[in-house]
């Protein structure tokens, strides 16, 4: 079973860091010593995306639970390469990580990640974004069911939160999952932020945060979101002693 699944079925609020290749091994150092549960490689972003340095990249982070994402332009990520490639990129990445995430718009490649995947016993996070704003709740709705058809262990669906009623709206998808469907559900932006850390209380089984200067819209810094789960969820550092 992957490291991360493990700590899927602990219950317990999970806390994502997204990675660079700017020096993995004392990144990955960091990490560790931090605490962080899931080190979310951000391969769409990286200086190099020769198999063999994201490979060794990948492997520095080995001791932790490792998401594997490669982010299309499309959905806000920086891949510039072609589908082809970025197909190679998760068969190579997917039996040295926990996770992949794969956005259901990359129709091209959807489907083999997630077959890559699952030969691999890697979780599947099948993603969605939008930047702007948070679509209707059938839309968000017909997301959550695409994820469930293509075969994800977990939907993510982070949209621009620019109200109260959009943190709104997503917590009612939060809490109208379907039962055989992980949930991760974020509201970016200010408005959004007290998503990150009050919908692990739904049902959402990741937050992501970031250390260092590169946060995305709204998130919470590591220590910060770390301090606030541990205050709310007095389950929170279950995770760490296996109880
Ligand atoms: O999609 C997500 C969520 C995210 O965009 C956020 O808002 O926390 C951060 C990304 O790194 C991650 O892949």
């Amino acid at each position: 079973m992957s490291t991360m699944r493990a700590l899927l079925d602990s219950g317990v609020p999970l806390v994502a860091v997204s990675f660079y290749d700017n020096d993995c091994a004392r990144t990955a150092k960091e990490a560790k010593a931090a605490g962080v549960d899931v080190a979310e490689l951000r391969v769409d972003q990286f200086e190099r995306t020769d198999v063999e340095h994201v490979l060794a990249c990948a492997a520095e982070f080995g001791d932790l639970a490792t998401l594997a994402t490669v982010r299309s332009r499309r959905e806000g990520g920086g891949w510039g390469g072609s589908e082809q490639q970025r197909l190679e990129l998760f068969r190579a990445l997917a039996p040295h990580v926990d996770a992949v995430d794969v956005e259901l718009s990359s129709r091209e490649i959807r489907d083999d990640v997630i077959a890559e995947a699952r030969r691999h016993d890697a979780v599947v996070i099948a993603s969605y974004h939008d930047f702007e704003r948070t679509p209707e709740l059938d839309r968000l709705r017909a997301v959550v069911a695409e994820a469930g058809e293509v075969g994800a262990d977990l939907v993510k669906v982070s949209t621009m939160a620019n109200s109260r009623e959009d943190v709104r709206r997503l917590a009612t998808l939060l809490t109208n999952a379907p039962e055989d469907l992980g949930m991760i559900v974020i509201g970016m932006g200010a408005t959004g932020t007290l998503s990150r850390v009050f919908f692990p209380a739904l049902g959402s089984r990741l937050t992501y945060s970031f250390i260092g200067d590169r946060p995305t819209s709204g998130q919470l810094e590591f220590g910060e979101t770390s301090r606030l789960l541990r205050q709310f969820y007095p389950d929170f550092d279950r995770r760490r002693t296996g109880g």
